[in-house]
């Protein structure tokens, strides 16, 4: 049996970084920037106001100074007047600041009334301000040619919200991974339809395709498919068209395993040190392109489809779509402990209290308990060697609910 860092390590030889293409900045949120974005215009653009008031020449300013005002500036304004020597003009947040002034007097700190009032003849500023109060400088955040967002940075709405205001509509993102889900099984039924004697609903597929969503990914089809050799063959040429192709089921050692019995070959199957997910699959596959798309064969258990895919689906999708594989834990106590494997690493469904780690179910390794798998907040990771855990111990734990 190979370790669990042996078989991540074969996954991820599978696939390596999609290729850039241009795309609006809203529509690539979870993506990955491809190159240094620069600056088309400085930020801000223009000298404007931080404050709703009026724009001074600093220098005019002594205590209770009474200046002419010349003209209203709104923001959006296409023309402004010149501030002269004594005077003043009324300024709105974000509004070009007008030639000739150098400050802005917030509208409090005149004899002015806050509001939609007339435009005054005269204002009067109760204390002077310094040169520069209250102005938002051109350029100050960056100047146009310097970049602005850096390549690799995973795109946030705030990236997209900086790319807009460097002036651009449209920014070179990692193309989405698209990806296939299959599962496998004669006794599969589709969600919500009434189930005959030996049929059960096909969770897994619904279960693969949220989960791939949550990680950033397209999924492109996510369909079931019975154990007949020949429409498993038929249903996964139309996967090929996807980046990643996930099945579920068919992987093990009975008579009837479908996956098995058509990719065994160009797929490698082997026995991992793990509880669940023991059976796993890898391998690439040649799409009618001459693409060859990664495939990951997931014993289909739903615990062990849950878990397989959060240990080698998840870090795959981050290395095509180009984002950090990075799976965070944190060390946390157990309140009610369970026992493990002997051998094998153990990544069991947990939920986190404030006090600490309890296992969603206690019946053994429980990996077709697939109701209580969604009340886990975690995997506690259990190492091969430990068999049992107690109430009080630490153990690490991935969470689960977050991408
Ligand atoms: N003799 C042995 N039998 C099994 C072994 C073994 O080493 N020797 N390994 C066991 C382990 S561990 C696992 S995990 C499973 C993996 O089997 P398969 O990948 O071939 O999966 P299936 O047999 O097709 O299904 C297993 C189980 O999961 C249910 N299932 C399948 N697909 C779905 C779906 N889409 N939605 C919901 N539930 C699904 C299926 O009905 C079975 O109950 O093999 C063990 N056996
Ligand atoms: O390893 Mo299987 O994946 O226990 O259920």
């Amino acid at each position: 049996m190979r370790t669990v860092e042996e078989h991540l390590a074969r996954v991820l030889t599978l696939a390596s970084r999609l290729p850039v293409e241009e795309a609006s900045v809203s529509d690539g949120i979870g993506r990955v920037l491809g190159a240094d974005l620069v600056a088309v215009v400085d930020v801000p653009p223009f000298d404007n106001s931080a404050m709703d008031g009026f724009a001074v020449r600093a220098a005019d300013l002594s205590p209770g100074a009474r200046l002419a005002v010349v003209g209203d500036i709104p923001a959006g304004a296409t023309t402004v007047p010149t501030v002269g020597e004594g005077q003043a003009a009324r300024i709105m947040t974000g509004a070009p600041l007008p030639p000739g002034a150098d400050a802005v007097v917030p509208v409090e700190q005149t004899d002015q009334p806050t509001g939609d009032v007339a435009l005054p003849a005269t204002v009067l500023v109760a204390e002077p301000v310094s040169q520069g109060r209250h102005v938002r400088r051109r350029g100050e955040d960056i100047r146009a040619g310097e970049t602005g967002l850096p390549a690799g940075l995973r795109w946030t709405a705030a990236a997209a919200s900086a790319a807009v205001s460097l002036g651009h509509g449209s920014v070179p993102l990692v193309r989405r991974p698209r990806v296939a889900v299959l599962s496998t099984g004669s006794e599969l039924v589709p969600a919500g339809e009434p189930l005959g004697f030996g049929r059960i609903p096909d969770s897994n597929s619904v279960l693969l395709a949220g989960l791939c969503r949550g990680w950033g990914a397209e999924v492109i089809s996510a369909t079931a498919v019975d154990d007949d050799p020949d429409h498993f063959r038929a249903a996964l040429a139309a996967a090929l068209s996807a980046d990643l192709v996930l099945t579920s089921g068919g992987v093990s050692v009975g008579a009837f395993e479908v996956v098995r019995q058509v990719v065994e070959g160009d797929v490698s199957f082997d026995k991992v040190a793990m509880q669940p997910g023991k059976p796993q699959a890898s391998g690439t596959l040649t799409a009618p392109d001459g693409r060859r798309v990664p495939m990951l064969g997931l014993p289909g258990n739903p615990v062990s489809v849950f878990v397989s895919a959060w240990v080698y689906a998840r870090p795959l999708i981050a290395r095509l779509g180009g984002w950090s594989e990075a799976w965070p834990s944190e060390g946390l106590p157990v309140v009610e402990g369970w026992r493990g494997p002997a051998g094998r690493r153990q990544f069991t469904p947990v939920r986190i209290g404030a006090e600490g780690v309890s296992p969603v179910h206690r019946l053994g390794s429980g990996s077709h308990l697939v109701v209580s798998l969604a009340l886990a907040d975690g995997l506690a990771v259990v190492p091969e060697d430990v068999e049992s855990v107690e109430r009080g111990d630490v153990v690490e734990v991935h969470r689960v609910t977050a991408r």
